[in-house]
């Protein structure tokens, strides 16, 4: 009930009279891949009328910068303005690379935006819509767009399943399940505790980044539209890696959680509701599982269906 509350709703449009908040656009670029200009580009494209990308590009010599660099004179109504070469302010690569632009963006909005993320025409209104008066940042779940290839499924039902079902469940707690990828904040906020740089020392900058809104009593919440990842390097390895990593972070920052972790999923808290309902009830622990088994499949299809749509 809460996805279909909480994903792909109608929002209210802005009054008329009260001006669009402008939005300045971080994109931490580094390296190309196969999608890199046709996701660059729905940047370009987006309906919103007040908004300036900033793409940071980490090295002064990278590809990125002549696909940044082509759509920029393809598109010259959009402001737009490439840095290049990032300054060391801590060990996180993505804030040493962001800074600059930080520094120099115009508007009090700040999207960060991962460089495989594709945008729709109404994404960023979407998420400037749930920027109310007592929320400091708004993020888009993670969720993928429909790409050829058996890593590209693994990644789509992950996001749309495992993922989601624990990321809608924090956002309805106000737990902190903020991950990084494309998040809308208060740059006024940062900017009393020194700004984006002050998160440079760590590498899960987004669990403290949305840590320290929630402390400073600002609420986060997720936006409408889930995010679509749409890089073009998409294998199971890397999957894994990235996971990986992710995992190694939450050990890290929430230790309690990773204990519990094993029991959101399928087979194992299902195997230990069989062996308790036949300790409890007699029932057939076999039956007990697999129609378990059964049921929550159909519930994560049901859940991936509506995160699709
Ligand atoms: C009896 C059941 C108890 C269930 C406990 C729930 C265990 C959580 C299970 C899975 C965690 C999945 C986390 C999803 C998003 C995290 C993605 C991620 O790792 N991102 C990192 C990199 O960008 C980022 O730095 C970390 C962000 C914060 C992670 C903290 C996750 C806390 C989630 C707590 C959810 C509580 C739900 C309670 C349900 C009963
Ligand atoms: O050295 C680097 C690495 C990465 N980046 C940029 O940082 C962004 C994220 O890249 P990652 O490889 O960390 O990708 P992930 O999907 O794992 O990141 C995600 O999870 C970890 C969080 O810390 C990130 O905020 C979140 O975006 C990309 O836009 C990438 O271009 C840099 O600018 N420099």
């Amino acid at each position: 009930m809460f996805r279909k509350y909480k994903l792909h709703r109608k929002l209210p449009q802005p009054a008329l009279d009260e001006p669009y908040p402008g939005v300045s656009i971080l994109k931490p670029l580094m390296g190309m891949d196969s999608n890199l200009a046709a996701n660059l580009e729905t940047f370009f494209t987006m309906s919103y009328p007040l908004y300036e990308l900033l793409f940071c590009i980490e090295e002064e010599v990278d590809p990125a910068v002549t696909v940044v660099e082509e759509l920029i004179k393809k598109y010259p109504k959009v402001s737009a303005k490439l840095f290049k070469g990032a300054t060391t302010v801590g060990v996180n690569p993505k804030i040493n690379n962001m800074h600059r632009a930080f520094e120099e963006s115009v508007y009090e909005l700040v999207l960060v935006s991962d460089s495989g993320i594709k945008m729709k025409e109404d994404t960023l209104l979407d998420m400037v819509c749930y920027m109310t008066d007592k929320t400091g940042l708004v993020h888009q779940m993670p969720f993928t767009c429909d790409r050829n290839g058996f890593a590209a499924t693994l990644e789509k039902i992950y996001f749309g399943t495992a993922q989601s079902r624990i990321y809608l469940v924090a956002d309805l707690l106000r737990v902190n399940c903020h991950t990084g990828m494309s998040t809308l904040l208060r740059k006024s906020v940062l900017k009393e505790n020194g700004g984006l740089k002050t998160f440079g020392c760590y590498l899960a900058e987004d669990f403290f980044i949305c840590k320290y809104f929630l402390d400073k009593g600002w609420r986060t919440t997720i936006s409408s539209q889930p995010a679509l990842q749409n890089s073009g390097l998409c294998d199971v390895n890397s999957f894994q890696a990235r996971l990986t990593r992710w995992a190694k972070l939450r050990v890290a920052m929430v230790p309690l959680v990773i204990i519990f972790e094993p029991l959101s999923e399928c087979m194992v808290i299902g195997a230990c509701a069989a062996w308790a309902s036949s300790v409890l009830f007699q029932w057939d622990s076999l039956a007990f599982y697999l129609i378990h088994i059964l049921l929550w499949f159909i519930c994560d299809w049901m859940l991936l269906t509506t995160v699709q749509v």
